[in-house]
């Protein structure tokens, strides 16, 4: 049996905040904000993970409303959404991600995303892809007002 699953999710940049993506913190002026440490990459990664196995999505399961998750780490997130999955009894087909930023560049960081996001799903680098795209200065990612992700997850048991 074969599941699909897709994620979006968008957060503000700011100054202040670390940015962190793909549970990597990156250098840059500006950092995501959010209830949690705003990891875009991993909650659209979370939130395909829920719509593949039809449990809703992130704010569902950790409500922005709920003082637990005041600054929560959001691999310890997605841990928690991967027991989930393996509970359904599914394994990782694939993940194939996209991050929308102007800035910085993600090229840098990827190979260390993959490595991290491979640990947290349990599986093989080489079924989990991790791109970048600036949207050339439009829209808000390109005003560089925040910053986009989207995945799409196959599971398979
Ligand atoms: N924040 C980003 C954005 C893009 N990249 C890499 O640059 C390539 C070209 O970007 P375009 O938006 O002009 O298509 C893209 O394919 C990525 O490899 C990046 O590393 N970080
Ligand atoms: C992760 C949670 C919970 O801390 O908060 P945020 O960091 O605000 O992230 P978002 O993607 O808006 O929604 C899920 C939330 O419930």
């Amino acid at each position: 049996m074969i599941r699909i699953g897709q994620g979006f999710d968008v957060h503000q940049l700011v100054k202040g905040r670390p940015l962190i993506i793909g549970g990597v913190v990156l250098e840059h002026d500006k950092g995501l904000l959010g209830h949690s440490d705003a990891d875009v990459l991993l909650h659209t990664i979370a939130d395909a993970c829920l719509g593949a196995i039809g449990e809703g999505d992130i704010g569902k399961h950790f409500p922005d409303t709920d003082p637990e998750y005041k600054d929560a780490d959001s691999a310890e997130l997605l841990m928690h959404v991967w027991t989930l999955v393996k509970h359904a009894g599914y394994q990782l087909g694939n993940l194939d991600c996209t991050i929308m930023a102007q800035r910085p560049k993600m090229a840098p960081y990827i190979p260390e995303m993959r490595r991290k996001i491979s640990a947290l799903l349990e599986a093989e680098e080489s079924r989990i892809n991790v791109k970048a795209t600036t949207t050339e200065k439009l829209g808000f990612t390109g005003r560089e007002e925040g910053i986009a992700a989207m995945a799409v997850v196959l599971l398979t048991k």
